[in-house]
């Protein structure tokens, strides 16, 4: 909808209205188009405004329209009828404007916005491309460059930059729609053919063709596989070497191909899955609206490796006082460097004071007595662990929550340890702790919905996307990612190179495959996990590895080579050569196809042609199956928290819109019957066997993902 008003005598003012971020429904359109119409007839009427309402201008297309029967006056036209308006049209933009939103503002004459607004075009972001005259106007307006930055990152730019860049033509502090209202009574009756920015020529640079080559090169190396940001380069061509109305007829063209994009689908998927999350539901029925969570201020990090200088990194840059401990006078130095070096890095790059001050340091607990909660970030031994919460119960003032920064043990025996046991959560960061966006909370059977609440509203204050998950070994991500590495090293058993199975999932859109992630986390930390399960102990009667254990089938490789000292990046040997240790630069090895070639021969094994197809298959059907049986044991509420974490912590390809949704796409049957197959090949491999609840899937005729909760509540309710 959209309201109009007479204000200051002159003025039409249009209000957008629909909550709540005035998206350009059908029915905005059909208000601004019926509005404008009034404007334009009334005599009175000089000029016109138009702003939203709540201090949100607009936030783009509807989405929620996309794929449906779309119906309503369509943007375009009514875009083109604005600008070519016989009175001046100021658009008056507080809070953002995006998408559809921008190209509104860019229809209008002016645009005057508030201090704190932000604009830009994120439809890339939504596997598509600024279809509504956008790519077309936007390099008329601040030129090629500029414009290709923003249109091909989608990034939100403030109201300073986007005056720098000519975007808006004002920027206020005060009540932005009366300036705007003061400002287009200035300008009644001004020539508008000035205004008008699809007449421009499109400022463009000399050497545009070797421009343009780079920024396609750039967006491909960038893109992973994802089609938009190719086609928002070749709209943006279009508007530097066509004239208008051919570069709308290419826009038009461009934005057929990726409307209906599988890809597109996935990423407007994926943008309604990151909000689900943020609903979160634990099974005892506490629900994000009825659980509230309680104010952090001051918070404490124990333990300052990695994760725990990241750790403390992220709390200090979101304002929050921080305790950092670390009981080891050394590593207390060397954390103290560190992390200064990071906060003024950060806020060099943000254009801020370094929040030094507000972090303090501790070789011992006590400090930590009066902080609201604590996260431990010591080394992943569940022995010492305990004892930290232990101490940690003890020291702290009553109603601390204590959190375990753990990746994978169980937060209910750290809960055990304590006095409190519903104060304690998982709160599982993803390195490096203070760049990384995903953040696991976990609730084990005592946490209380407040402390879930808290740690998730925590998350949000440091700018993560978290997601809330029930306790089991690995939670979500890890639990996952082990048949799905199972499987990577099986295929290297059975004939395949580290580097085939890698160029294979990189090509599908992960940022590196399977092993060069291994390389560069360090195989070390998998073998000692493996050790203290007692799998990667030799045969104790020959001294061999065994290719059995515990009842199934297991690969010692990645054992092997950590008994030679190849950890990966940080030794220069891992599963690539490196030219030195700590190099990034991985080099396929003989050393290590020579000692592949000696394992399947010392076992017996017949290295055989393995393809794409099986690579792929083995790969993520097995980490998908294993994401239904943890939608099957209720540890994650739906398919939209199993993708979020697979995105944001994993670099699954965001075009794919995550593991769940990618076998929604694929077919579930497909799925279950190329599991079946596997599985059929490899009886010895139970995570090949599909589980229960995508059988019940398969065997209800495929729901949509949107329906696939209805059945996962079915299943629990006859368990
Ligand atoms: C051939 C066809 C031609 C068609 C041409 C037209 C194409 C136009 C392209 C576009 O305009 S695409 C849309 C571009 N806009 C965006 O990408 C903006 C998306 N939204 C956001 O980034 C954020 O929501 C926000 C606007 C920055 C606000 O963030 P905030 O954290 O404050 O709130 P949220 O929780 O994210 O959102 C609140 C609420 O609003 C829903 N929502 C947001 N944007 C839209 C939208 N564009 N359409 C529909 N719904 C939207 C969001 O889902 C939340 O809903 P909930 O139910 O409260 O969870």
């Amino acid at each position: 909808m959209a309201q109009y008003t007479r204000v200051s005598g002159s003025v039409g003012l249009i209000t957008l209205q629909s909550p709540r971020v005035n998206a350009l429904s059908a029915a905005v359109r059909q208000g601004i188009v019926d509005m404008m119409q009034r404007a334009l007839s009334e005599p009175e009427v000089k000029s016109v405004v138009i702003c939203g309402q709540n201090g949100i201008f607009c936030g783009g297309a509807d989405i929620k329209e996309f794929g449906k029967n779309m119906s309503g006056p369509p943007l375009i036209p009514m875009i083109h009828a604005i600008e070519a308006a016989s009175k001046p049209v100021v658009a008056a933009i507080e809070g953002i404007a995006l998408g559809g939103g921008l190209e509104l503002a860019l229809g209008c004459h002016y645009r005057i916005a508030h201090a704190k607004a932000r604009v830009g075009l994120p439809e890339v972001t939504l596997g598509l491309l600024p279809a509504a005259g956008g790519s077309q106007r936007l390099p008329r307006l601040i030129g090629v460059p500029a414009a290709l930055d923003l249109i091909t990152t989608g990034r939100h730019v403030t109201a300073a930059e986007a005056l720098k860049l000519g975007i808006v033509d004002q920027v206020t502090d005060h009540n932005t729609v009366n300036v705007a209202v003061k400002f287009a009574k200035r300008v009644a009756g001004q020539s508008l053919d000035p205004r008008r920015i699809s007449t421009y020529p499109c400022p463009c640079p000399s050497d545009a063709d070797a421009l343009f080559e780079k920024a396609m090169q750039k967006v491909r190396r960038a893109a992973r596989g994802a089609i938009a940001p190719v086609a928002c380069v070749q709209a943006v061509r279009a508007a530097a070497t066509l004239p208008y109305n051919q570069g709308m007829e290419r826009e038009k063209e461009l934005m057929a191909t990726l409307f209906t994009s599988g890809q597109a689908r996935a990423l407007q998927y994926f943008f309604f899955a990151q909000r689900a999350v943020g609903k979160w539901s634990m099974p005892s029925g506490a629900r994000w609206e009825t659980s509230k969570p309680r104010p952090v201020h001051k918070a404490a990090v124990i333990g300052l490796g990695t994760m725990g200088r990241g750790i403390t990194v992220a709390l200090a840059q979101a304002g929050l006082s921080v305790v950092a401990v670390e009981t080891q006078e050394k590593q207390l130095m060397e954390a103290k460097q560190a992390i200064s070096g990071m906060l003024e890095r950060g806020a060099k790059r943000s254009g801020v004071a370094p929040a030094l001050d507000k972090v303090s340091y501790s070789h011992n607990i006590q400090p930590v007595a009066d902080v609201d909660l604590v996260i431990e970030a010591v080394f992943e031994d569940m022995a010492l662990k305990k004892k930290v919460f232990q101490q940690l119960s003890a020291v702290c003032k009553p109603g601390t929550f204590l959190c375990s920064n753990t990746s994978g043990l169980d937060i209910d025996h750290l809960a055990c340890q304590t006095r409190n046991p519903e104060l304690v959560v998982g709160m599982h960061f993803f390195a490096p702790a203070h760049v990384m966006k995903l953040l696991e909370v976990v609730y084990g059977p005592k946490s209380s919905p407040h402390a879930v609440a808290t740690a998730m509203q925590l998350g949000k204050k440091i700018g993560k996307v978290s997601v809330a998950v029930g306790n089991c070994r690995g939670f979500v991500g890890n639990r996952m990612l082990k048949p799905y590495l199972e499987q990577a090293l099986f295929l290297l058993e059975e004939g395949a190179t580290p580097e085939f199975v890698d160029q294979v999932l990189e090509e599908f859109g992960f940022a590196m495959g399977v092993f060069r992630v291994s390389d560069l986390s360090g195989l070390d930390v998998g073998w000692r996990v493996r050790m203290a399960d007692g799998l990667a102990q030799p045969d104790p009667t020959t001294g061999q590895p065994v290719r059995v254990r515990q009842g199934r089938r297991y690969s010692p490789l990645g054992d092997l080579l950590c008994e030679q000292g190849r950890f990966g990046q940080k030794t220069g040997r891992g599963w690539y050569q490196y030219d030195k240790p700590g190099s990034q630069v991985a080099k396929p090895d003989p050393w290590l196809h020579s000692f592949l070639d000696e394992y399947r021969t010392r076992h017996g094994l017949v290295a055989r042609r393995i393809d794409h197809q099986e690579v792929l298959e083995r790969c993520l059907y097995s980490l998908i199956n294993e994401g239904f049986r943890i939608l099957e044991d209720g540890i994650a509420a739906g398919p939209e928290d199993i993708d979020v974490i697979y995105v944001f912590g994993y670099s699954w390809p965001r075009h794919r819109g995550g593991p769940m949704f990618y076998a929604a796409t694929v077919g579930l049957n497909k799925v279950l019957e190329r599991l079946e197959h596997y599985h059929q090949a490899h009886p010895d491999v139970p995570s090949l066997q599909p589980c229960r609840l995508l059988r019940k899937l398969v065997a209800g005729g495929s729901p949509p993902i949107h329906k696939w909760r209805e059945v996962i509540k079915k299943v629990h309710s006859q368990l």
